[in-house]
This record gives structure tokens, C-alpha cells and sequence, in this order.
């Protein structure tokens, strides 16, 4: 991948659109990535990201999983050589991908995620949308198929941010784009019509102060779809892990669903709902030749599953939709 291309594939993306207005803000808050990654794993997935197979015509098909359709153009050698490249870009976590007939079993179905988020949306048909924190992008790939005409993925990862070029690479007049960037580096745009954070809260040390960052992004009238690590309790009920929380380090505030829709209306959000909720699963979440390190199952106490190994009260996930005026 080119240096510039993915920028300047962004840029022009948002000529004539309101975005526009921000063009040499952009360039300044982009202009760092490549030398912000350390230089051995840049140079890696630069170059293996060149290894993957040269092949015209590709069609993207979107299912459950998100797949490259290439015709069989590739020989068993041609697959057996990419299945050893894409694996240069493990942790494989979100997903599931197909590449030209390669099943990346990733370690969570983000599709089942994604289905219990689809029934609560607004109409994505022509709509601006924003992903926050999309990690491989998996689910920039559901918004397009449900036909949102310009979508925006913001994530500070970089590998994730090559993963998600292991596919846009071959798909270059599409409209879906991928900034290596965290939402509070965003300018206040108040442009997407709907705007996701799903999966990010609870990473975030100040969650007031992000919400405002979602607030931000939002027009008028539009809608936030936020999934999140929540808590049973009342309105009063918000844990703070002493240290880890199913083994992740960044995990700061996981709120009742009570707490979280004050938190939500504090802000300033309107019609604010929690529509789904769900215990997560290890079904959902596992080890595969794609993340082949730990996962929930090592995660949960292997005497009684409802709590984490620290003994706090295993993941559960609730989806809110709210609006603004
Ligand atoms: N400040 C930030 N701004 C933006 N993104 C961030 C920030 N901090 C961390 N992230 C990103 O948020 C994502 C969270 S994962 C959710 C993926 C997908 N949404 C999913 O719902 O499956 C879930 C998890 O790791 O628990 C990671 O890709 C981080 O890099």
C-alpha cells in the first residue's frame, strides 16, 4: 500500500461533502500515522500487504461473513502462500473474512453482533455513518451492504488498520474509509447521521467526555448506536475494576443500564433506549488458528462461568440508541 493512497483515497472522498471544511485539519491529525507505528512492524505489514496475490476483478460480497470474490483465480499454491501472509497480520479478532476462498475464522463472530444491532437502526440507505473504534472494519463492511452512501471507520490500532487494507486494497472506488486515528483527535464535524461505538466505551478513562466526542460527530436528528460492557444494578450502580477485568488492562467504567442512560441524557442525548441486551457468549468469543492465544473461556472462573477470573461478574453486553435534537 502506498503511503499516501489511503489518505488521499479519503480526501477525495469528502470533496464537496461538508467534510470538505476540514480537509487541512485532516491532513494535519493524519500526517504522523506511518510514523507513529514502530518501523518493524510498518515495514512488515507494508510489505506483506504487496505479497498478497495480484488479482483484477474482485467482487465483495457481504454475508456474514465479509468475503473477496476472486473466481478461483488462485492455484493451491497461490492460497497456501496468502494463508501464510494474512497470517502475518494475526491477532485476527473481528470478523468472520473470507479472502479469495480463505476462511479467517476470527475470534469473535462480530456478525452476531451485528444482527442484534441491525433491527434498532435507522434506515442506512443513503446515510453518512461513523464507526468508532472499528477495529478490522468488519462492520464497515456491513454498512455499505446496507447501503450507506458514505462510511467513516476511526480507530487508533494499526494493525487492525492493516487488516482492514488487506481488503480495501482491492476494492479502491469503494466509499468506505479507515482512519488511524481515536475519536477525540476528530474534529466536531456534527455530519454522520448515524454514529456506532460499539465495544469502546469501557476503554475509555473520561466516558462523560466521550460521549460528548460521539455527541460531536452527530447532525441533528441524528442517531447513536452504543454497545458496551454494562452491569446489573440501579441507577447508582457503576463498577470500576480495581485491575484487570476478564484480563483486559484498559477496562476503566462499566455502568448499569440505569447509569448509563443518565449518563447518556446528561449529556444531551434524547430518546434514549436500551434495546438489546446479552450475556457474551463462548461461542462468540473463542480461540481459532487466526487468534491463537487466550480467549473468554480462559478469561471466566472455570468453577462458575457468571464471574471473571478476578471474580467480578462475567461480560455482558447491552446496545442503546439515543438521538440528538
Ligand atoms: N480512543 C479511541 N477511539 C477510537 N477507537 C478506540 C479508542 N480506543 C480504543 N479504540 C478501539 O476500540 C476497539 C475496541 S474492540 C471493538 C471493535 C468493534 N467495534 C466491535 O464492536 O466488534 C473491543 C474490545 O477490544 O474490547 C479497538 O479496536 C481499539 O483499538
Amino acid at each position: 500500500m502506498q503511503s499516501m493512497s489511503w489518505r488521499s483515497a479519503f480526501y477525495n472522498s469528502i470533496v464537496n461533502t461538508k467534510l470538505e471544511l476540514y480537509i487541512a485539519e485532516f491532513a494535519i491529525i493524519l500526517k504522523d500515522f506511518e510514523a507513529s507505528v514502530p518501523a518493524k512492524d510498518l515495514n512488515r505489514w507494508q510489505r506483506q500487504l504487496g505479497q498478497l496475490p495480484k488479482v483484477e476483478n474482485i467482487e465483495l460480497i457481504v454475508g456474514d461473513s465479509v468475503s473477496l470474490n476472486a473466481n478461483n483465480a488462485l492455484t493451491a499454491g497461490d492460497i497456501a502462500k496468502t494463508i501464510s501472509v494474512l497470517k502475518n497480520f494475526m491477532p485476527w479478532r473481528k470478523g468472520p473474512f473470507n479472502f479469495m476462498s480463505i476462511n479467517i475464522d476470527t475470534e469473535w463472530r462480530s456478525d452476531w453482533k451485528w444482527n442484534r444491532v441491525l433491527p434498532h437502526l435507522q434506515n442506512l440507505a443513503g446515510k453518512k455513518v461513523l464507526d468508532v473504534g472499528c477495529g478490522s472494519g468488519y462492520h464497515l463492511f456491513r454498512m455499505h451492504d446496507a447501503q450507506a452512501s458514505q462510511i467513516i471507520g476511526v480507530d487508533p490500532t494499526a494493525l487492525f488498520f492493516f487488516q482492514f487494507h488487506c481488503f480495501k486494497q482491492y476494492l479502491p472506488s469503494l466509499n468506505v474509509h479507515y482512519l488511524p486515528i481515536g475519536i477525540e483527535a476528530m474534529p466536531t464535524t456534527n455530519y454522520f447521521d448515524t454514529v456506532f461505538s460499539m465495544g469502546v466505551l469501557y476503554h475509555r478513562q473520561d466516558p462523560i467526555k466521550f460521549l460528548r466526542e460521539l455527541k460531536d460527530q452527530l447532525c441533528s436528528g441524528g442517531q447513536l448506536v452504543l454497545e458496551t460492557l454494562v452491569i446489573d444494578g440501579d441507577e447508582n450502580t457503576v463498577l470500576m475494576p480495581k485491575g484487570r477485568y476478564a484480563q483486559m488492562r484498559n477496562v476503566w467504567f462499566l455502568p448499569s443500564v440505569d447509569a448509563l442512560i443518565i449518563w447518556l441524557q446528561r449529556v444531551g442525548f434524547k430518546n434514549v433506549k436500551c434495546v438489546d441486551i446479552d450475556c457474551t457468549s463462548i461461542e462468540e468469543q473463542r480461540a481459532t488458528p487466526w487468534m491463537e492465544t487466550h480467549s473468554l473461556i480462559d478469561f471466566l472462573d472455570s468453577e462458575n462461568m457468571t464471574k471473571t477470573i478476578e471474580g467480578y461478574p462475567a461480560p455482558k453486553r447491552a446496545v442503546l440508541t439515543a438521538s440528538v435534537s
